[in-house]
């Protein structure tokens, strides 16, 4: 297993590039959710990196090795875990996760050993129409490692699974990277996904990579406003921050940065109690493992209040709130 390096990479179509100038790394061992909105590039990206597409610059160095474009796909050393599996119909279980080994390799327990590693002990005779979808991501992941990849690329890998499933296969998924000890790149467009499961994020936006930091970094410090709206949900206000505050709607709040710019709160900073700023409800969203609580001021500006357990209000109550933390805010650039 080895290091994944993307130094200033170019690709597009027809002469457009949509990749503009791509870098990052992604550790031996570790795990790169990119993240970013539908069209930005993302595909392209794990094309370009399993050899599939060429690209117009740039490197790509896997373990000290240039993968130029004339090394062929099945010369790179990249496992690949597509979106919803794409395990071959007419081969069992054990056949699908054998399929880039050799006889030497299938006979001496290694798909015995992926599958225990993915929790699909005794799974190996089933055939791919006798799995539920989230075991049949289990067998694509099995054979994406099986031959010892310098790199598994993981497309949207639970996109096509329900709500439930999804949460927990994603933790499965990061244990079983980690128990490989594979180094490992995940493209999604979900930004609870990306945080969930991976050690750094690279927030990819018109062709570049607009942030890649750590999951809680990328979240609490984004390095921009666009990167701060993208990754979780937030309300906004123009302010002017002197001396180490901003006057918001919300009252004076704690901040960093100077002059005009935008002030941004996130939902579970804003507090319901007997204290701070009078707001009338307007309406509770249920979510079952917590709500939304939106609410309006007296100036008519209308912010939400993420709240744990009982839920104190409801529409039509007047509730005082105050802010926990400090603000974050993003000066405009005249
Ligand atoms: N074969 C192609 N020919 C021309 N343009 C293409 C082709 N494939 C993709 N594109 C364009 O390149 C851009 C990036 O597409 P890509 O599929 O890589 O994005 P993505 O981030 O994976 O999107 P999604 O999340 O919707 O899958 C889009 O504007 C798309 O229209």
């Amino acid at each position: 297993m080895s290091g994944l390096t993307v130094k200033r990479l170019v690709a597009g179509y027809g002469g457009e590039p949509v990749l503009r100038e791509v870098d990052f790394e992604v550790p031996e061992g570790g795990l790169l959710a990119v993240l970013g909105p539908s069209g930005c590039g993302k595909t392209t990206l794990l094309r370009v990196l399993a050899g599939f597409h060429p690209v117009a610059s740039g490197e790509v160095w896997l373990g000290g090795r240039l993968l130029t474009s004339e090394v062929p796909p099945e010369k790179r050393g990249i496992g690949i875990v597509p979106q919803e599996g794409a395990l071959f119909p007419h081969l069992s279980v054990a056949g699908n996760v054998g399929f880039g080994l050799s006889r030497e390799e299938r006979r001496g327990g290694r798909v015995e050993e992926l599958l225990d590693l993915v929790g699909l002990s005794g799974f190996g005779a089933r055939m791919p129409g006798q799995l539920s979808g989230g075991q049949a991501q289990r067998v694509a992941l099995a054979r994406a490692l099986a031959p010892r990849p310098g790199v598994v690329l993981l497309d949207e890998p639970f996109s096509a699974l329900d709500a439930g499933l999804r949460e927990e296969l994603r933790a499965d998924v990061r244990a079983t990277l980690r128990a490989a000890g594979a180094t490992a790149l995940l493209v999604t467009h979900d930004q609870e996904e990306a945080l969930g499961i991976a050690d750094l994020v690279a927030v990819l936006r018109d062709g570049v990579v607009a942030q890649l930091a750590r999951p809680q970094t990328v979240y609490t410090s984004p390095a921009d406003l666009g990167v701060a709206l993208f990754v979780g949900e937030a309300m906004t206000f123009p302010g002017v921050a002197r001396g180490g505050s901003v006057e918001t709607p919300l009252g004076v709040l704690p901040t960093s940065g100077e002059g005009f710019g935008t002030v941004l709160l996130r939902p579970e900073q804003l507090v319901l109690g007997a204290h701070g700023v009078p707001s009338t409800v307007d309406d509770v969203l249920f979510h079952g493992h917590d709500a939304t609580v939106l609410l309006r001021l007296p100036d008519g500006t209308s912010v939400r209040s993420r709240v744990q357990g009982k839920i104190p209000v409801r529409a039509g109550d007047s509730v005082s709130l105050s802010v926990r933390g400090s603000a974050l805010f993003f000066g405009s650039t005249p």
